[in-house]
Formats: C-alpha cells, structure tokens, sequence
C-alpha cells in the first residue's frame, strides 16, 4: 500500500465466513417527491450479503443510489429503480435488495358541523424488496380514531335508568319538563362510558404491477370504516357531532379489526394484508388489541 491509497476494510476476507440476511443504513434522512412538494421522509436500505467471506458490504453505494429520490417523483417504478441499483453496486456480494421509506402524510380533513378544516399527519412507509428479480412492495399506514366501549356504554345506561327510578319513583304522573331537566343534568346522566384514542396498523402488500401507492384512498377508506376518525379543528358543535357519532359507534377491537378486514378485502390493488388495531384503553393501564389477516404469508 503506498501513502495515497485508502485502506478498504469491506474488501477484506471475512475472518468468520458467513452470509448475512440483511446488511445496510438505518435511519437516513432524504426528501422524496409527493404531488410535486418535498417531503422528509427516512430511510432503511439495505442488501443481503450473500457471500459469507467477503468483510462487508458497501454502504456508500447505497446511500448514493437514494439520491435518485431526491429528482424524481415518487412511485413504485423509481423504488425499483433504486433498488436495482442497490444490486448491481453490489454483484457478486448480493441477491435481494430492501428499501424501507417512512415519511408523513399530511392531510387536510374537514370539521363534522362547522366549516373549518385541519390538517392531520398521518405515519405511513413503503416496503419494497428485489429478491432474484422480483420485486415486492408494501404499503402500511397508521390511523387514528376514537372507540367507545359498547360494555361501558350498556352499565352506563343501566346506572342512568337506575338514577331515573331512584328520582322518579314517587310521582305518579311524569312532569314532561322535569325529566327534560333531569336529562340535562349530570346528576341525572350519572355515568359516562369510556372511549379511547385507538390505532390501526395497516399493512398491505401491492398487487404485482401495480403502480400506484393509494395511500390517501387507503386512508379514506379506513377511516369511512370505523366511522370515528380523530378530528383537527373543533367547535362545540363539532364536538356534540363526534360525541353523538361516537355514541352510534359503539366498538370493541374485535369490532374494528372486522370492519377494516372486510373494507380492504375487496380492494383490487391488494394482494394480501394483515392490520392490528390497539385501543388505548382509559378503563386499565394495558391496551386491547385484535389483529386479522389474509393472503399475508403467500408470496
Ligand atoms: N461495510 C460497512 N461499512 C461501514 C460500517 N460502518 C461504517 N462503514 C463505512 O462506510 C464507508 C463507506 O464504505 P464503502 O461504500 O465501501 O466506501 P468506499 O470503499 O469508499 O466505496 P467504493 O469504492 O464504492 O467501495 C466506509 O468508510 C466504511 O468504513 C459497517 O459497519 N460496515
């Protein structure tokens, strides 16, 4: 070695030959292009290390072929792209190839009643892998929305029947405008179920082919099925229609994880999914959780 060339550890022999599953950058912070406006997104990229006695891979030539993120809009065709690149720097060290890219998605949603509007963020990532050729891509999201005990909601109502009893039994003729009153009242309205801030985790892998990456359709969609996403900008009468909402909404996890199944089921760009819901319980310190799949483990 003379003075002017660098040593390359990476192309060293391995001192213990063996292949590795997945070898790569975690964490790496690069813009990428959604309906023309930049958006920070974080990326994992990584590459197996098929030959078991070469020391390492070559991080740098991963962390350049993101760039192309950087002038080009986002699609599945450039996330290929990027993960061919991935192999190709890397012949004859490795066979598959992985991209994780998470980012925001920030979305404008209406009030209930008044017409304001906010924006929600919502936490969504791309998937993609180039395994001998052929590329898999999936999409996740997370959603926010709100659920209502139906058991809570039942011992509630029975407490408040009980109160009327208890507060009516003596009167012989029922005065119209004293039960009106008595329902205005908290002393009347003795109990209040319980709801929680709840999140669904969706993971679903693209049809082959597909070029799209619905997310906002996605999201749309999921949250159309359980009825009670969370809201951005509220006035009280914004917040009497989500209580009322809510109160026709009555769901265990078990109920959301069905509806979500059946709302991604028929989606044609779906080639399988698996999704976990977890409701944030206030009635205990742990959360309820339910989770469903289908066509998940087929490849
Ligand atoms: N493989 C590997 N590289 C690492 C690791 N941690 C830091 N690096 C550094 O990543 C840098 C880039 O590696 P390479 O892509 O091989 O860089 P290079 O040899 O200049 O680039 P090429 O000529 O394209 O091979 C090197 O300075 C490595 O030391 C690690 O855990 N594994």
């Amino acid at each position: 070695m003379n003075a002017l060339t660098l040593p390359d550890i990476a192309a060293q022999a391995s001192q213990q030959s063996m292949p590795l599953e997945w070898v790569g950058m975690c964490g790496i912070a690069l813009p990428i292009t959604l309906d023309g406006v930049q958006v920070r997104a974080s990326a994992d990229a990584g590459v197996s290390l098929d030959d078991g006695a070469s020391r390492g891979i070559h991080m740098s030539r991963l962390y350049l072929a993101l760039e192309a993120f950087e002038h080009a809009a986002f699609s599945v065709g450039l996330v290929r792209q990027v993960l061919e690149r991935f192999i190709d720097s890397h012949q004859g060290l490795s066979t598959t190839a992985y991209l994780r890219l998470g980012f925001e998605l920030l979305l404008k949603r209406p009030a209930l009643v008044s017409p304001l509007a906010g924006w929600k963020a919502y936490p969504v990532s791309v998937d993609a892998r180039l395994e001998n050729g052929v590329f898999h891509v999936e999409l996740n999201a997370q959603v926010e929305y709100s659920s209502t005990c139906p058991c809570s909601a039942a011992l509630a109502r029975q407490l408040i029947q009980q109160q009327f009893v208890d507060d009516f039994a003596n009167r012989s003729n029922l005065d119209h405008a004293a039960i009106l009153h008595w329902l205005g009242t908290a002393q009347g309205i003795v109990a209040t179920p319980h709801s929680q801030r709840s999140t669904a985790h969706l993971h679903l892998r693209l049809a082959p082919g597909e070029e799209q990456m619905p997310f906002r359709q996605l999201i749309d969609l999921a949250e159309a099925a359980l009825g009670t996403a969370v809201q951005t900008a509220v006035k009280r009468a914004d917040e009497q229609a989500f209580a009322l909402a809510n109160g026709q909404n009555l769901m265990f996890c078990e109920d959301a994880a069905r509806r979500l199944h059946l709302a991604l089921q028929p989606l044609p760009w779906i080639d399988g999914f698996k999704l976990r819901v977890e409701h944030a319980e206030s009635l205990h310190a742990h959360d309820a959780v339910a989770q469903s799949q289908w066509q998940w483990h087929l490849r």
